[in-house]
């Protein structure tokens, strides 16, 4: 169980890239799946800066979603969450130049997590410029460099742990996410 903080949570492709599949975030459960299924991990987890989670041993999992079927019925909607999730963007993200990884990441996150406010609409996960180029899994300078390109074009605004989508649509065409 995530209290704080963000994960990414990654897999490996055939041909050995690295895929981002989702961002958790405090309040999510991960590491579910296989205590579920008694199959092997799924994905692979790392943590994008500091992070408090709570370890739930299997039978404490088990025993506490027998007893209390709200609970199991939150976790299954929460695994359904993820397949649709999947479903809908099975697109091999990895594949993508590091600009279209970035874009998307904060659609997703926006998508996901964010609030309307006057300025725009907030990312809402506090990230660090560092830890989105973690979760993008791109070198620091690069990052830095396609943010100053997307604030130039007023597509973002940024301050410390703190990113402002000006114009959706345009982060959706940087995307690859919308027709022009
Ligand atoms: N496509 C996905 N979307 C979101 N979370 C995932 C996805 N695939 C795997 N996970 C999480 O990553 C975890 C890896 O360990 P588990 O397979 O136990 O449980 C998995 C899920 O919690």
């Amino acid at each position: 169980m995530l209290l704080n903080g963000c994960v990414k949570v990654t897999a490996t492709t055939a041909e050995g890239n690295l895929a981002l599949l989702a961002i958790r975030i405090g309040g999510e459960v991960i590491g579910e799946l296989a205590s579920l299924d008694q199959q092997p991990r799924s994905a692979t987890i790392t943590t994008a800066g500091r992070l408090a989670a709570r370890v739930i041993q299997q039978s404490d999992f088990h025993a506490f979603l027998a007893a209390h079927p709200d609970a199991a019925l939150a976790i299954s909607r929460s695994v359904g969450g993820k397949l649709r999730w999947s479903t809908r963007r099975r697109i091999d993200f990895s594949g993508c130049e590091t600009r279209v990884r970035i874009a998307r990441v904060l659609v997703e996150l926006s998508t996901t997590y964010g609030q309307q406010t006057p300025e725009g609409l907030t990312l809402g996960v506090a990230l660090t410029q560092p830890e989105l180029a973690a979760l993008v899994g791109a070198a620091e300078p690069t990052v830095h460099k396609i943010f100053a390109e997307l604030r130039r074009l007023q597509v973002i605004t940024t301050g410390y742990r703190r990113t402002v989508i000006r114009d959706q649509r345009a982060l959706q065409l940087i995307a690859g996410l919308g027709s022009p």
